[in-house]
């Protein structure tokens, strides 16, 4: 994997890594918001010929349109393939951004600048590039890394508290799945007040361990998924309408059911199950789950990437700490955990 720099002050550690880089031309691709919080924190930086564009903000817009427009104004620019690319953003920004840069003319590099809570401990991290296509999460996309990840805390001074929130659930999950300590530590009753620094450092810490055993999730990356085949499937069924889920929402509400999940199938014990729950409840409350909603949220989690021919297949818990991947489950078990999830009493 690339190098991954923790950095005190963006502007400076940009300019360090644009110095060790030949490139003929700089592309800068941010959206609206990233474009009025982010860009002036780094702008000095950038050489005079650089090219500035922007796209709309959120997860409706992480397209294939979108990338045309991209492709467009990448072609327009004359960039050629020693030209460099750089995403200043969160996750919707960052996944598009290097998918543009990885199919334009073959593929040029790409710094990523994270700029979301959720884009630092994640999205940035690992090389899974792409677009939703069909309201399917990330259906179409490559693996592919970045030069260089500048991921610097101080952007998050400008992020919306729904925003942190939303990033708090990929932290729990890396909590879940491989260090029950870090999770154990993690204090859901004033998750606001955390101190995000050593949060997004143990956090790619664990992401990048679990990518550099298996960069391509032909097994053990598979582990980053849990929550996500129900999680997913909610996102995309909810991404048009008025009950809209941010990912780290929406993955929350799958981890909760695929916690219910493990209890059934693994050896989660019920003491876990409620503490997982309890920690989830406690930060994202719980949302309104209709039975018309099921037969298509469950349709959805048909076209999950995980899923061989027509088996299901999910990553469970076999305790907090430990994750394993390839699990069958049959639609009437994700039918139960969801049932699971509705009838939890919450205070
Ligand atoms: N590639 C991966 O490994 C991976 C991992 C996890 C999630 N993801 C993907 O990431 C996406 C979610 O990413 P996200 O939560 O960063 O969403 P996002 O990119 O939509 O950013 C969230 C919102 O915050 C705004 N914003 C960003 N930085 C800001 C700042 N510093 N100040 C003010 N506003 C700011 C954005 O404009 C946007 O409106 C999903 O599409 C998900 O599928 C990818
Ligand atoms: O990096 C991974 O691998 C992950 O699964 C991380 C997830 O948090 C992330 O949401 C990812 O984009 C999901 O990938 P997908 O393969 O299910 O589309
Ligand atoms: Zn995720």
């Amino acid at each position: 994997m690339n190098s991954i720099i923790f950095s005190e002050n963006a502007s400076v550690d940009l300019t360090a890594v644009l110095s060790g880089i030949k490139y003929s031309s700089i592309f800068i691709l941010t959206d609206e918001n990233t474009k009025e919080h982010c860009l002036p924190i780094v702008e000095e930086v950038f050489p005079s010929n650089s090219i500035f564009y922007s796209i709309d903000p959120g997860e409706k817009n992480k397209t294939i349109a979108t990338c045309m427009k991209i492709w467009a104004a990448m072609t327009e620019a004359q960039l050629d393939r020693k030209a460099l690319f750089l995403n200043i953003g969160g996750g919707v920004l960052g996944d598009m951004g290097g998918f543009c840069a990885s199919i334009y003319k073959r593929g040029i590099r790409f710094i990523n600048m994270p700029t979301t809570l959720l884009s630092q401990v994640d999205a940035s991290v690992g090389g899974k590039l792409g677009v939703d296509f069909e309201g399917l999460k990330n259906h179409l996309g490559v693996f592919n890394e970045p030069e260089t990840v500048i991921v610097a805390s101080q952007f998050l001074k400008t992020l919306p508290e729904k925003e942190i929130r939303s990033g708090y659930a990929e932290i729990i999950k890396h909590g879940l799945i491989r260090d029950k300590q870090y999770f154990e530590s993690l204090d859901f009753d004033h998750w606001q007040d955390s101190y995000w620094a050593p949060l997004i450092h143990h956090s790619v810490e664990i992401k990048k361990s679990v990518v550099e055993a298996d960069p391509k999730e032909a097994g053990l990356r598979k582990i980053l998924n849990f929550g996500h085949t129900i999680g997913h499937a909610f996102e995309t069924y909810f991404l048009d309408g008025p009950r809209h889920l941010l990912h780290g929402e929406a993955i929350a509400v799958g981890m909760i059911c695929e916690a219910w999940l493990s209890h059934k199938k693994l050896d989660l014990s019920m003491a876990e199950l409620k503490q997982i729950q309890d920690a989830f409840l406690k930060v994202y409350g719980k949302i309104e789950i209709q039975e018309s909603d099921l037969a298509p949220v469950l349709d959805f989690c048909l076209q999950d990437k995980k899923n061989e021919g027509k088996e299901l297949m999910f990553s469970l818990l076999s305790s907090i700490g430990d994750c394993t991947y390839n699990i069958p489950v049959t639609r009437q078990e994700i039918l139960e955990a969801i049932h699971y999830y509705q009838n939890i009493s919450h205070t």
